[in-house]
């Protein structure tokens, strides 16, 4: 990503424009590996169509009369072109950093993917504006001559939000609204609404909402009189704008008692959940069906992967957090056992607590698995930074022992020099293209080598009516010897022990 200045004064306040509208040339924003091209102001609405995104359907009563009013129009909402509909949803957004620690070009990546995560959450970014500071203003993150300047970007550009790199505490977060007169939301609060907009499930959807209202329950003091945060009271994709989706006011201005209550309530219904989803697993774990779980960060490539693998047909998006609800695939190994792919929820820099407790049972699918496939998108600048993101998650989860193989993806798009050091710190890294399929097989062999063997052996003759068994024994274990005779079948085989134990009355000869 270019900047306009390249004076990184250690002791003044140094504003760098990252986000270049207008005539600029997108590929200086660094990013457009990602084939997102929302630096224009005028035009360029086209990933939104990919995502299809822009059904009208979701629109309630309230949204519709909302947006005809915005276009002065008695007509029905379905004869607004597209395009102009999708104008008016946006929410035109300007980013703030702080650069505190690190190199100016870390700081320029968190700043590129907040870009991502607004437009994803469907912002249009008109400009983005980091701060050289020691540390943030405890009072208004960035400095408050800073805050003036950004007032008046904000003004001339029309902006309606302020997203701010980090996670604002209360004050911060009222201070700026007052200063900036426009609604500002920081990155957790953009993690959560983007996670809103995507949860599809029962379970997915009131781990939102439990999240949220912990957000939001930490904050309540600090929205008093603030801006109206009323859900559905300006036009937004799905009400509201960036943090107006899931709980709306309504229940943010009651009191805390009822948010501790519905929170209460929340986590009952997750448990339930949780129940059913552990019973499940239970049920694969007795019958000892291995599982890999697919994890990694946000966008890298997991769905894709699981697809190429299993020939699942997962939905993949050039979204971050498409998918949230864990997806388990059977498939089996080239000798015809029987194993699972999970591709669940992906991961970011500075995911916030709130969601990873809120979908602990979600992430507990990934502490729980005989084997991690660890997704890096290749192509990325800065993988690195990534892999440590994923391993502090996967730390916060419990799931730092279960053996991991590091898959590094999107190899037809990336940089082998750029690999290198990669390929240098984790040599069981395989490098492959969930796209063009390079390096799957290899993938496979690893995966097949890496899962847990039935090291049970076994000599059983089953009865003809025992047909069942038998199948089990191709599908959970490894057959050495198989013979048809007059009695039934007789087979040499190695099995897991929940099997062994089945097949017990049948054994020929002791196991050893
Ligand atoms: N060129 C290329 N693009 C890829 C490859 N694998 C995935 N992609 C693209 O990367 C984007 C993200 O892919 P997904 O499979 O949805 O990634 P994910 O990790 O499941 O994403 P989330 O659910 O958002 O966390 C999509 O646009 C894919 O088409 C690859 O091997 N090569």
């Amino acid at each position: 990503m270019t900047t306009h200045s390249n004076s990184y004064d250690e002791t003044t306040d140094v504003e760098l424009d990252l986000i270049q509208g207008g005539d600029e040339d997108d590929s200086s924003t660094g990013h457009d590996h990602d084939n997102h091209n929302h630096d224009s102001h005028d035009d360029e609405y086209d990933s939104g169509y990919d995502r299809g995104e822009l059904s009208t359907e979701g629109l309630d009563l309230e949204e519709r009369q909302a947006l005809r009013r915005v276009v002065g129009m008695s007509t029905e909402l379905t004869d607004i072109s597209e395009v102009e509909y999708r104008k008016l949803l946006l929410e035109r957004v300007v980013l703030v950093g702080v650069w505190t620690e690190g190199t100016a070009e870390d700081t320029e990546n968190s700043l590129a993917e907040l870009k991502l995560l607004a437009e994803t959450a469907g912002s249009e970014v008109l400009e983005g504006v980091i701060q050289r500071r020691k540390k943030p203003d405890p009072a208004t993150f960035i400095g408050s001559g800073k805050v003036q300047d950004l007032r008046q970007l904000v003004a001339s550009l029309g902006a309606d939000t302020v997203i701010a790199d980090g996670e604002l505490a209360p004050a911060q977060l009222r201070n700026l609204e007052d200063r900036l007169k426009v609604k500002v939301v920081d990155r957790t609060a953009l993690i959560l609404d983007i996670f809103a907009q995507h949860a599809k499930s029962k379970e997915g959807k009131a781990q939102v909402e439990l999240a949220q209202l912990q957000y939001m329950k930490q904050r309540l003091r600090g929205w008093g009189g603030n801006l109206s945060r009323q859900a559905g009271g300006r036009v937004g994709a799905a009400g509201g704008g960036i943090g107006g989706r899931g709980p709306g006011e309504t229940k943010i201005e009651t009191d805390r008692r009822r948010i501790n209550t519905k929170i209460a309530k929340l986590r009952r219904e997750l448990k339930d959940l949780k129940g059913s989803r552990a019973t499940l697993r239970q049920e694969r774990r007795r019958n000892s069906i291995p599982s890999v779980a697919i994890a990694g960060y946000t966008n890298a490539g997991k769905s894709s992967l699981l697809n190429n693998l299993t020939g699942a047909g997962v939905l993949v998006e050039n979204a971050l957090f498409a998918t949230l609800d864990p997806t388990t695939r059977r498939t089996t190994t080239s000798d015809g056992r029987v194993y699972t792919f999970t591709d669940t929820v992906g991961f970011v820099r500075h995911l916030p607590h709130d969601i990873v407790e809120a979908f602990r049972s979600t992430l507990e699918e990934v502490a729980d698995a005989d084997l991690l496939l660890h997704v890096v998108d290749g192509s990325h600048p800065d993988p690195l930074a990534q892999i440590q993101a994923v391993r502090g998650v996967l730390a916060e989860i419990g799931a730092s022992d279960v053996p991991e193989i590091m898959v590094i993806n999107k190899a037809d798009l990336a940089d082998p020099i750029a690999l290198a050091p990669i390929l240098h710190r984790e040599p069981r890294a395989v490098v492959v293209s969930a796209h063009t399929g390079e390096g799957i097989d290899k993938l496979k062999l690893l995966v097949e080598a890496s899962l847990p063997q039935p090291d049970i052996a076994i000599d059983a003759l089953l009865p003809y009516d025992r047909g069942d068994l038998v199948s089990r024994i191709h599908s959970e274990g490894s057959v050495d010897q198989l013979e048809h005779t007059p009695e039934g079948t007789r087979l040499a085989a190695r099995v897991h022990p929940g099997l062994a134990g089945e097949l017990a009355p049948y054994q020929v000869a002791p196991t050893h």
